[in-house]
């Protein structure tokens, strides 16, 4: 039996704000700090142990692993930083909040979006400064592989590889992994361990900075999954 444990960051600034993140590198508010330290004592005080951690390339999971090493005085573990766990990209909308989206393309289409699995937003433009293919964290990705825009199912098919060809073998030989991640790249994670459909996966928003503990079988069917923290906190 393995277990798995993933942690979504803490609340960043413009979840605050209610703004679109994506790949946007916003840091932690005091709030998200206070619970990626609250995550990690409780991963302490249950006693877990990792040999190896997962994250992206976005400050926001990065910081929020460090606290969890910190509390968990796991500093020293091996961290594999990765762009297949960055939050899905929401292309040009990024750094919108929900006036500006509404009133940049209407409330009818910000419905579809809402409730679609496979439509994207619309792309950011190759030459917007903020554009993947600018920034050097990305400069040994394939530019193909580099997004402009994703739907869900774009962000599931480009974290899937990471996935089988990484972690997935890292679990098979017995290392105790940790994960901290995005919404949606846990999303992705959860949709694809659980066989989850489309509209179930869009369903599922992980609280931030609380881990989940998922117990598999031999062939990584969920045995049991859980949240690790004070009782009341989780049942919220
Ligand atoms: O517009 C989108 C959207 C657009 C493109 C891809 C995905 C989504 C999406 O997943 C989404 C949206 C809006 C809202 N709610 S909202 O309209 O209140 C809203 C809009 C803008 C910023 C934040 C907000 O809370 C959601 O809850 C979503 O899950």
């Amino acid at each position: 039996m393995y277990k798995l444990v993933l942690v979504r960051h803490g609340e960043s600034v413009w979840n605050q704000e209610n703004r679109f993140t994506g790949w946007e590198d916003v840091d932690l508010s005091d709030k998200g700090r206070a619970e990626a330290l609250k995550g990690g004592k409780a991963l302490k005080d249950k006693g877990f142990t990792f040999d190896i951690a997962y994250t992206s390339l976005l400050k926001r999971a990065i910081k929020t692993l460090n606290f969890v090493l910190d509390e968990t005085d796991l500093v020293w573990l091996p961290v594999h930083k990765d762009w297949r766990l960055n939050e899905r990209h929401y292309g040009g909308l990024q750094g919108l909040n929900k006036a500006e989206t509404a009133a940049r393309h209407g409330e009818d289409q910000v419905k579809i979006w809402r409730r679609s699995y496979d439509v994207p937003p619309p792309a950011m433009e190759a030459t917007d400064p903020r554009h993947p293919s600018k920034d050097p964290r990305y400069k040994n990705v394939d530019p193909k592989l580099l997004p402009s825009c994703e739907s869900l199912k774009d962000t599931v098919a480009r974290f899937l590889p990471l996935w089988s060809e990484t972690i997935a073998p890292a679990i098979k030989s017995g290392k105790k992994v940790l994960i901290v991640a995005h919404g949606n790249s846990l999303r992705a994670l959860m949709q694809h361990l659980e066989g989850m459909t489309p509209d179930e996966i869009m369903g599922v928003n992980m609280p931030t900075g609380i881990p989940m503990m998922y117990e598999l079988d031999a062939n990584f069917k969920v045995l049991k999954k859980e949240f690790i923290g004070d009782p009341e906190e989780v049942k919220a």
